[in-house]
C-alpha cells in the first residue's frame, strides 16, 4: 500500500523549503494521489462524479474501486469505465482500501458502515457524503473502530438526476463541501479528506453536525419539501388546472418541477433523518406564509413589498457570489 493516512499529503502546498524552488523553475509538479485505493460505495450521481474526477485528475487515488448493491448499477459502471474494479461485496472491497467513501442514501449509511468497518485496514479512513449529519453519525458510530478514522462530509452540489449516468467530473467545482469532524477525528485524516475535496474543485467549510443540519434544513431540505408539496397541490387540482399547468409551465412553477423531479428514496431518507431541524424550519416558514396571507387579505402593501425585496436581495447576493 503506497499511501495511508499518515503519509498522505495534507494539501497541495509544498513544504516551505521547496516553494521557492518550485516558483523559480515554474515546472508543474504532479501531485501525489491522496490515497492509494479509494473505494466508492454507491457510484450514483455523487459517487460517480467523484470517480470521474478522480480518473480525470489522477491526483485523488491510484486505484478506484466501485461497489454497488444493484447489479444494473455495477454493469453500467463497468460499461462507463469509471472505476478500475467493480465489486458487489462492500467488505471485500473495503479490505483493499485506504479510504472508503459511502455515497449511498442516508438511510443506508448505518447498515453499509456495519458491513465495511470490520473489514477496513488499520489506519484507513471512512468518509461519507450524506445530506444530513447528526443521524448519519449516530447510525455509523456504533460500528466505529479506534484504528479507523471517520470524516463526515457533505458536498453541497447535485442535480435532480441520480444514478451512475448522471455524474460528471466538474460537479463539485466552486461548490461548498461541508465537513463536520468529530472530537476524535485525527487531523491527518481530516487533512486528507480536505485535500480530496479541494482536488474535486470544492470550497471547504467546517462546522458542527447539528449546525450543519439546521443550515441544510433551510437552504436545501425545506426547498425540496416545498417543491414536492406545490407539485402535489397542483396535481390535486388536476381537474381544474391540468392543461393549464402543462401549457403555462414556463412560469415560476417550472423551477419547482426541476427540484420535484429528485429521487424519492433519497429525499424520503433526508426528511426522516433531519426530522427535528426540518420540522422547525417548516413551522417558521408556515408562520411567515401565514403572515404573508394576512398581509394580502388586509392589503398591507408595505409588508408584501418588504418580503419581496428581501427575496430579491438574497438572489442578488447569490449572483454576486457566483452561486446562482
Ligand atoms: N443528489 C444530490 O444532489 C446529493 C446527494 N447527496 C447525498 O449523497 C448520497 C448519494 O446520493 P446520490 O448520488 O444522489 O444517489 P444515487 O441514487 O444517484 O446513488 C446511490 C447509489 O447507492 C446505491 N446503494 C443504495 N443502497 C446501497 C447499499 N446498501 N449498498 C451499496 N450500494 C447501495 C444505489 O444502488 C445507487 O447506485 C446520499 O446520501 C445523498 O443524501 C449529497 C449531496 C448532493
Ligand atoms: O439540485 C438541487 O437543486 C440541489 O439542491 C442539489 C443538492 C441536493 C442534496 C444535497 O444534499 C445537496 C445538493
Amino acid at each position: 500500500m503506497a499511501s495511508s493516512i499518515s503519509d498522505a499529503p495534507p494539501s497541495d502546498t509544498l513544504p516551505d523549503a521547496l516553494t521557492g524552488v518550485a516558483d523559480e523553475i515554474a515546472t508543474p509538479v504532479a501531485a501525489t494521489p491522496v490515497f492509494d485505493t479509494l473505494v466508492v460505495v454507491g457510484p450514483g450521481l455523487i459517487g460517480s462524479s467523484v470517480l470521474r474526477r478522480a480518473q480525470q485528475k489522477g491526483t485523488l487515488a491510484r486505484q478506484l474501486i466501485a461497489v454497488d448493491v444493484s447489479p444494473e448499477v455495477r454493469a453500467r459502471v463497468e460499461e462507463l469505465g469509471i472505476a478500475d474494479r467493480v465489486m458487489a461485496d462492500p467488505a471485500e472491497a473495503a479490505a483493499l482500501a485506504d479510504c472508503v467513501m459511502l455515497c449511498v442514501p442516508v438511510g443506508a449509511m448505518g447498515p453499509v458502515a456495519a458491513q465495511v468497518l470490520p473489514a477496513m485496514r488499520p489506519g484507513a479512513i471512512l468518509t461519507e457524503v450524506g445530506s444530513t449529519k447528526v443521524s448519519v453519525i449516530e447510525a455509523i458510530s456504533p460500528f466505529l473502530r479506534p484504528d479507523v478514522a471517520y470524516v463526515p462530509a457533505h458536498p453541497m452540489a447535485g442535480t435532480e438526476y441520480s444514478g451512475p449516468d448522471a455524474g460528471f467530473a466538474t460537479l463539485f467545482e466552486d461548490r461548498w463541501c461541508l465537513l463536520t469532524p468529530l472530537d476524535g477525528t485525527p487531523p491527518q485524516a481530516l487533512a486528507a479528506i480536505r485535500t480530496l475535496w479541494e482536488r474535486c474543485g470544492a470550497r471547504l467549510r467546517e462546522m458542527t453536525p447539528a449546525h450543519h443540519d439546521r443550515v441544510c434544513a433551510i437552504v436545501s431540505h425545506l426547498p425540496h419539501l416545498l417543491a414536492f408539496t406545490i407539485c402535489g397541490t397542483a396535481d390535486d387540482l388536476a381537474d381544474e388546472t391540468r392543461s393549464e399547468v402543462l401549457d403555462f409551465a414556463a412560469s415560476g412553477f417550472r423551477d419547482f418541477t426541476r427540484i420535484a423531479a429528485s429521487d424519492p428514496i433519497m429525499w424520503r431518507d433526508v426528511f426522516l433523518s433531519n426530522r427535528e431541524a426540518l420540522l422547525e424550519m417548516l413551522a417558521r416558514f408556515t408562520e411567515d406564509a401565514q403572515a404573508m396571507a394576512r398581509a394580502i387579505r388586509w392589503g398591507d402593501e408595505d409588508y408584501i413589498v418588504d418580503r419581496i425585496q428581501r427575496g430579491r436581495a438574497i438572489r442578488k447576493s447569490l449572483i454576486e457570489n457566483r452561486q446562482a
